[in-house]
């Protein structure tokens, strides 16, 4: 690929693509428990109950998902005198989530986000050529339940999604997965990848610590922390002598996929991830995305939605500090009833470092403490050249130097699609997770290029009409041993609480779903407080699935201690 000046693409109609063809109840301190009520959420086959709610039934096809039922208490807080008033801070999905969840039961927010969008780390923003820039492709899972019952209060079918057909790895030796085809419902799912792989055979199978790893087949959170939080997923994998083809294929892109390399990532974090994507869920592993860029699916929808119920979204809007005297909140100078801080490590740790009444010390230290990824890069690039028709949406890749995966846009988003028909090229981004601190912008997307042609031939020579990159480095770190220490949705101030994916939850959840998950239960600990009912959540089943594993991994973690 060749790099030409940017090329004004302007924008044509686009036109409608077809499908690709290519335990008990946690303790989550601060949320209190509650007889039954439904939002009106996630159904199986797209369907939806009532706002109001009169349903229950699992939100997904797995019979076994989980309802986490929200606090009880009045329907609405502005009934029979003035409501609480809340500000968030941090527009990303969980700051979001947690203004929806208030304002659904008449809280007055303001929600502050210091960006022109909302959406945080998964916005977009016109790029004056008439094409969007994002902050990059993202997967939305079918066990995204509480994401999905967000995405639902705009688009009660879910249209604004279409499945990927598949989701296939590539190692630069040229080994290959796919999990097209597999069975959806553990252990099935997992029979069915090992008799088909070629990374993990049934060999492999027999050579493995089985007795150990039995601990994936097991997972329970916080417990599976308490076993696991202390080891990388490096050391763990090998300790389990997972195979290494295997080990280099499927788990290093899964685990870069939290932005670090294995030995920085927890094994508990990794342990969790296996369970919620693969052994403990029937949702399967494929997953969702939107057919167009996320400001016009998700954020504009979602801000027009918040602004229906009477939140005052303000943009270009950074919090610097909280305040608090004789129990009094200020937010920017206003006065508050509650506040949610929904933002990234970086924000967190400022606001709270500039707002010395708010938390205790022990609290403040752990917010201190938080860490983020190292950087990373995003280049989307407008081609003059098509990617081969065959080719996925996207494609995760391990084994290079730099290149994580590669999507190619135009064959999932409509505008891509449009961009493609009008010019005979094609829109394809690139990733690059855990790169080195201070690494040269340039030189990462010249070597992501490269390797990107090595997969794609066709590409070979291609011209760049319009290029944006996205270098940052605003992901959380889910370093071994953090866990206990992390922030959780309760702060030792009852009207404070956090969100994010930053957050420590004690629930099978992460990335966009942690983060949809703790805005809701954000949202739940304030309406408690002040005796309004709250919103149910669901998730995957908070242990293994099957009891014969279960049974084993006990059986192990018992000869373990002895
Ligand atoms: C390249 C990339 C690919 C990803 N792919 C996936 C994927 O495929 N699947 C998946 O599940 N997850 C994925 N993720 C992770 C996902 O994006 C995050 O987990 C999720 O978006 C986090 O949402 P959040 O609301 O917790 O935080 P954020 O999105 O970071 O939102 C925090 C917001 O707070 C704002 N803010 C910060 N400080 C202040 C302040 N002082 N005042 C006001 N506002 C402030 C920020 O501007 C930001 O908008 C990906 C992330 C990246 C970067």
């Amino acid at each position: 690929m060749t790099t030409t000046p940017p090329a004004g693409a302007g924008r044509s109609a686009p036109e409608p693509l077809g499908e690709p063809g290519g335990g008990g109840v946690p303790s989550v301190a601060g949320v209190g428990r509650s007889a039954p009520e439904s939002l009106g959420e996630p159904r199986a086959g797209g369907g939806v109950s009532s706002a109001a709610g009169d349903s229950r039934s699992a939100p997904g096809r797995d019979r076994h998902a989980r309802l986490l039922p929200g606090p009880v208490g009045r329907r609405r807080a502005d009934v029979g005198g003035a409501p609480p008033r809340v500000a968030v801070v941090g527009g990303g999905i969980a700051g979001v989530a947690a203004a929806v969840g208030l304002a659904e039961r008449g809280v007055r927010v303001v929600l502050h986000e210091r960006e022109d969008q909302l959406g945080g780390r998964v916005r977009g923003w016109e790029t004056g050529t008439g094409e969007t820039m994002t902050r990059g492709f993202h997967a939305f899972f079918r066990q995204y339940y509480n994401l999905r019952a967000l995405l639902r209060r705009v688009d009660p079918d879910l249209a604004l999604l279409r499945p990927v057909a598949d989701y296939p790895l590539v190692h630069a030796d040229g080994t290959r997965e796919s999990f097209a085809g597999l069975p959806l419902t553990p252990p099935w799912n997992v029979a069915g990848f090992v008799l088909r792989s070629d990374t993990f055979t049934l060999r492999d199978l027999t050579r493995m610590d089985t007795r150990a790893a039995t601990a994936l087949f097991d997972v329970s959170l916080p417990r599976t922390y308490a076993e696991l939080d202390t080891s990388d997923a490096d050391a763990f994998l090998r300790a389990i002598r997972f195979p290494d083809t295997a080990r280099h294929l499927a788990f290093e892109v899964f685990s870069r996929s939290f932005f670090a390399h294995p030995s920085a990532l927890s094994a508990a974090e990794l342990a969790t991830m296996f369970h919620i994507y693969f052994l403990g869920s029937s949702e399967g592993l494929l997953f969702d995305v939107p057919r167009d860029p996320y400001p016009k699916t998700i954020w504009g929808p979602l801000r027009r939605y918040l602004e229906s119920l009477g939140v005052e979204v303000r943009t270009g809007s950074a919090v610097d500090r909280v305040s608090r005297h004789d129990g009094i909140h200020r937010v920017d100078g206003e006065e508050v009833d509650g506040v949610v801080l929904a933002t990234d490590v970086r924000g967190l740790r400022a606001v709270v470092a500039a707002s010395p009444d708010l938390g205790d010390p022990a609290w403040r230290a752990r917010v201190a403490d938080l860490r983020t990824a190292p950087p990373f890069l995003v280049s989307r690039l407008w081609l003059d050249r098509p990617a081969r028709r065959d080719r996925p949406p996207f494609l995760g890749t391990s084994g290079f130097g730099l290149l994580d995966n590669i999507s190619v846009l135009d064959h999932f988003e409509d505008e891509a699609r449009a961009y493609r028909d009008r010019t005979g090229g094609s829109v394809v981004e690139l990733h690059a997770y855990a790169l080195a601190e201070g690494a040269d912008r340039d030189e990462v997307v010249a070597g992501l290029v490269a390797e990107a042609e090595t997969v794609y031939p066709e590409l070979t020579g291609a011209r760049v009409l319009q290029a944006e990159h996205v270098l940052s480095d605003d992901c959380p770190l889910f370093a071994p041993g953090s866990f206990t220490a992390r922030p959780t949705v309760a702060t030792p101030d009852p009207a404070l609480v956090l969100a994010g994916d930053l957050t420590r939850v004690d629930l099978p959840v992460a990335l966009m779903e942690r983060a949809a998950t703790t805005g809701f239960l954000a949202a739940n600990a304030l309406l408690a407080r002040w005796g309004v009912r709250g919103h149910d959540l669901w998730t995957v089943p908070n242990r293994g699935r099957s009891a014969l594993l279960r049974g084993a991994a006990r059986r192990a973690r018992v000869a373990a201690r002895v």
